[in-house]
């Protein structure tokens, strides 16, 4: 049973990142991919918005769902604790994958277009840039345990993992999520904003910002008063300017 846990944690982890690398090239429009989100068959409007519409809503009820501590107490009871994390990777990625594969542009119109060569230069230093944050970001609090591996490989070896434990290096020190603050730099980061560019990262950001919500009351049940001081202290998306000390006083 233990193999076929570590084993399943490493599909799950495998399809996640073959999906996700795919996912940079379709939200920037890499040329070479079959289909990106600016890219690709069209559909009438009103199709294109709608099914939009709904690959975008299965992607949030799948995290908002899964996500949440209740439904993790629920739900391994069915399935195996160190297999939780990995179900919730392979649901993730599926429901990506499904975007990925089923996104209808909307080309027009045109919201923004940056055709100065430095000033497209700069747009892709950030697109990339909220990609690389993102991805150091998933390793400062714990990259192997974000994607379940850890989970099943302390099965294999028939140890239990301590409780995730509460994490402030680098970024985190500056800003309280920096992962979903990659995403909406690598999401708005675009020489050429169209229609269905435009939808794509507004409901995402929106979706981001309900996210954070929901996560950090699961923080704050989790750590208590260590995270409800952090939160006093650091930005949620940007950083603060005038820093507050723990009783919430701004620091001169
Ligand atoms: C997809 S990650 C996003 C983390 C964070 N919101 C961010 O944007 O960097 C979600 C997981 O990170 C965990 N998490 C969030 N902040 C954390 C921190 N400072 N230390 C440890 N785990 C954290 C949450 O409990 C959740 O399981």
């Amino acid at each position: 049973m233990a193999i076929f846990t570590a084993l399943y944690g490493l599909v799950a982890y495998l399809f996640f990142l073959a999906t996700f690398i795919y996912a940079i090239g379709f939200v920037g429009n890499l040329p070479l991919l079959p289909k990106t989100l600016d890219s690709g068959s069209s559909a009438p409007l009103a199709e294109a918005i709608a099914v939009n519409i709904v690959l975008l809503g299965v992607f949030a009820a799948q995290h908002s769902v899964m996500a949440r501590r209740g439904f993790k107490r629920w739900w391994t009871r069915l399935i195996p604790e160190s297999m939780e994390r990995s179900t919730y990777v392979l649901a993730a990625t599926a429901a990506l994958a499904l975007l990925l594969w089923q996104w209808r542009p909307i080309a027009e119109p045109v919201l923004w277009e940056v055709s100065d060569p430095a000033g497209r230069f700069a747009v892709h230093i950030v697109f990339w840039s909220g990609w690389a944050i993102l991805l150091i970001s998933t390793f400062l609090i714990n990259h192997f345990e974000l994607f379940g591996l850890r989970q099943v490989w302390a099965r294999l070896r028939g140890k239990t993992l301590p409780a995730a434990e509460f994490r402030t290096p680098l970024f985190y020190r500056h800003v309280r999520h920096p992962i979903y603050l990659g995403f909406i730099l690598a999401f708005w980061a675009t020489p050429t904003m169209t229609a269905g560019h435009l939808m794509f990262a507004a409901a995402t950001t929106g979706y981001i910002l309900i996210g954070i919500w929901f996560e950090e009351r699961d923080l704050i049940a989790q750590f208590g008063q260590r995270y409800e001081a952090y939160r006093q202290q650091v930005g949620m998306l940007l950083p603060r300017l005038n820093p507050r000390d723990r009783k919430g006083h701004t620091r001169p």
